[in-house]
């Protein structure tokens, strides 16, 4: 599906730039220049500007949304005469590797966190399901990293069906871009928040697990899900910068998996990018990731210069 050129039966409603600021309407600014620029990952140029354009009626939706659904929790309750525990309501974010989800989650979760009714804001990334190095090297899988088979889905499913039942104390594992390895250990722990935030390349995916068997979604928990969408090119260039620019910087500590290409000549560590774009990240963002865009709820269109263009918002 072109989302530019949505046919009269298109699910989805397209909106330019300037037509979705408007709809901010009078939500005011909740936060700071120095708490964007604290939110933002390497390379991703988000401004004041953008979140008051483009986040700050997001923001706005998923609020009106989030009561909405409180809402109809509250008249199951009723119906039934329990009181039941409370269920966090779950935003599943999406998209190729470097095209800024992290980004998108983190301002998500401090605008969300900052409304009356949704203090408590969680955010989750799908690397921790990633299965650790050494299962992906016995396997083979180490240049198959990010795609459906290189995660552990049914510990993933579990997570969120845990979490959907309004369980207290969740834990899911800890990804470490660092050592680009699964934390041993490591753990994060979701404590029936009233937003849960799940990002990750693979969240609007078709369940089926590493044995073939077929399985739920992922996204059959979400209530509401957010692809960022970039031409190919871009997203290349993106990666590629942002590679370079991590070369200079996170790769010099002795921790990182990639130390010792640090000291590679510029010529050489893009090659090795190139490389993985290619062999990697290419593959999975055409075969696996953006097949599911047309599943989302709201798709994020960026430009060259990393700024929302377009927004896709589906009609219920
Ligand atoms: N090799 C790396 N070393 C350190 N940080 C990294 C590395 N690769 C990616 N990151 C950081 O990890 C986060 C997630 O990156 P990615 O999965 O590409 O998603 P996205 O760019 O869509 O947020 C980003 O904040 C990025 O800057
Ligand atoms: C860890 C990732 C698979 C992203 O995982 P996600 O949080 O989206 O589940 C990705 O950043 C990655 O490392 N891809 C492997 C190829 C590469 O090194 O770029």
């Amino acid at each position: 599906m072109d989302m530019r050129s949505p046919g009269a039966k298109s699910p989805y409603r397209i909106f330019s730039r300037g037509e979705w600021a408007k709809l901010r309407a009078d939500t005011p600014m909740t936060l700071s220049e120095a708490e964007v620029e604290q939110l933002r990952s390497v390379d991703d140029p988000v401004d004041l500007r953008e979140v008051e354009q483009i986040y700050l009626p997001i923001s706005r939706l998923l609020a009106l949304y989030v009561e909405a659904t409180q809402g109809l929790y509250n008249a199951t309750r009723a119906f039934l005469n329990t009181n039941g525990a409370k269920v966090p309501y779950i935003i599943g974010i999406g998209g190729s590797v470097a095209v800024g989800k992290s980004t998108t989650a983190r301002l998500l979760q401090a605008l969300l966190a900052r409304w009356p009714n949704t203090p408590k804001v969680d955010l989750v990334t799908t690397d921790g399901f990633l299965l650790p190095n050494a299962v992906l090297e016995e396997e083979g899988l180490m240049q198959r990293k990010g795609f459906p088979e290189s995660y552990d889905l049914p510990a993933l499913l579990g997570f969120m069906s845990d979490i959907k039942a309004g369980k207290r104390r969740v834990s899911a594992p800890v990804y470490s871009h660092l050592t680009y390895d699964v934390v041993p250990g490591g753990e994060v722990v979701v404590d029936r928040p009233d937003i849960l935030i799940l990002e990750g390349l693979n969240v609007l995916q078709a369940g089926t697990a590493r044995s073939g068997k077929a399985m739920p979604f992922v996204s059959d928990f979400f209530d509401f899900s957010v692809y960022i969408d970039a031409e190919e090119a871009l997203i290349h260039d993106w990666y590629v910068h942002r590679f370079l620019h991590l070369r200079e910087t996170a790769f010099r500590d002795p921790q990182s998996y990639f130390q010792r290409y640090a000291a590679l000549p510029a010529s050489d560590a893009l090659q090795l990018a190139e490389g993985l774009w290619d062999r990697i990240n290419l593959p999975n963002l055409r075969d696996n990731i953006l097949p599911t865009r047309g599943r989302a709820s709201l798709v994020l269109r960026k430009a060259a210069d990393h700024r929302v263009e377009e927004v896709a918002l589906r009609k219920l």
